[in-house]
C-alpha cells in the first residue's frame, strides 16, 4: 500500500472511512439520479437504473478496494509476526522456541528405529566470545555470530534444522546421517570456521568453535539428546576448545 494511503487510513480510521465512503457514494447516487431525472425523463426508469448502477459499480469497488487494502495489510503483518516469532533477527536462524518445535515435530514423525540410527543433535559454541566482545566490541561480536550462522546453514541445509539457543550457542538437528558422515562434517566444519575472517576496526578476527554432538536414541525426549550433546561440548571446552566430540556412553 502507498505510504500516503497508509497514513491517510490510519489518521481517518476504519469506521469513519467506511461511513465517509458510504455517505459520499450515497450523495453521488443522488446527484446522478437528479441529473437523469432533470435532463432526460423525469422520474424515469433510467434514473432508478442509474441509482442501482452507481450503487453497484461505485460502492462495490470502493468497498472492496478498502477491504482488500486491509487484507493486504493484515497479510504483511502476519508475515512480519511469523518472522518475529520464529527467526532470530541477528543470525537469521530459527530462535530457540521454534527450533525446539521443529525438531520435536521432526522426531515425532520418525519411527523409534529410524530415530536411533540417523539423527544427531549438535551444539556449536563460539570459543572465548566474551573476550571478542570485550576487546573488539559488540559490533564485531555480532558479525562473528552472523558469519558463523551463515556457515552453519551452508553445512546443514534443509531438511537439517539450524537454530540459535541463545548468546554464542547454536544448535543443529542433523538428519539422515551416520557416524562416518557426521565425523566428516564436523571435521570440515571446525576447519571452515577457522577460515572465517571477520573485519575488525584494527585487525581482522578469526574464530574457533567447540561442538558437542549426540545421536538421538530410542525413547529419547529431545531434551535428553540435547543434554548429552551439552555434556560432550563441556568436554571439548575442558580439553582446550576448537574441536568436536560425539557423546559416548562411557562418558
Ligand atoms: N555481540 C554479542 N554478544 C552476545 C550476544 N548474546 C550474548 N553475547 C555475549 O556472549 C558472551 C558469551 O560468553 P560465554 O559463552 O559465557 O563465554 P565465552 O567467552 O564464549 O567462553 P567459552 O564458551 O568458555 O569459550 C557474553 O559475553 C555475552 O554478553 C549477542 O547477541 N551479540
Amino acid at each position: 500500500m502507498a505510504p500516503f494511503a497508509r497514513v491517510f487510513l490510519r489518521k481517518v480510521g476504519r469506521p469513519r472511512l467506511v461511513i465517509l465512503l458510504t455517505v459520499l457514494t450515497f450523495l453521488l447516487s443522488l446527484i446522478i439520479k437528479y441529473f437523469f431525472d432533470t435532463f432526460f425523463i423525469s422520474s424515469s426508469l433510467i434514473g432508478e437504473l442509474a441509482f442501482i448502477f452507481t450503487a453497484s459499480c461505485i460502492i462495490a469497488p470502493l468497498m472492496s478496494w478498502y477491504l482488500l487494502g486491509l487484507l493486504f495489510e493484515l497479510d504483511e503483518l502476519e508475515i512480519k509476526l511469523t518472522k518475529l516469532a520464529t527467526i532470530d533477527s541477528l543470525t537469521n536462524t530459527y530462535n530457540r522456541g521454534y527450533f525446539y518445535a521443529q525438531s520435536e515435530a521432526y522426531l515425532a514423525q520418525l519411527t523409534n528405529q529410524q530415530a536411533s540410527i540417523d539423527t544427531a543433535v549438535a551444539i556449536i559454541d563460539l570459543d572465548d566470545f566474551k573476550s571478542i566482545n570485550d576487546v573488539l566490541g559488540h559490533a564485531v561480536g555480532d558479525k562473528a555470530l552472523h558469519e558463523l550462522s551463515s556457515l552453519l546453514r551452508e553445512f546443514a541445509p534443509s531438511p537439517n534444522i539450524v537454530g540459535r539457543l541463545g548468546g554464542d550457542e547454536f544448535v543443529c538437528l542433523l538428519v539422515e546421517t551416520n557416524l562416518s558422515d557426521l565425523t566428516k562434517l564436523l571435521k570440515s566444519l571446525v576447519l571452515a570456521v577457522r577460515d572465517i575472517s571477520i573485519e575488525g576496526n584494527i585487525t581482522d578476527l578469526s574464530i574457533t568453535v567447540s561442538i558437542g554432538v549426540a545421536f538421538i536414541e530410542i525413547g529419547d525426549e529431545f531434551d535428553d539428546a540435547l543434554l548429552r550433546a551439552d555434556e560432550a561440548l563441556y568436554r571439548v571446552k575442558k580439553q582446550g576448545k576448537n574441536g568436536y566430540m560425539i557423546y559416548d556412553a562411557s562418558f
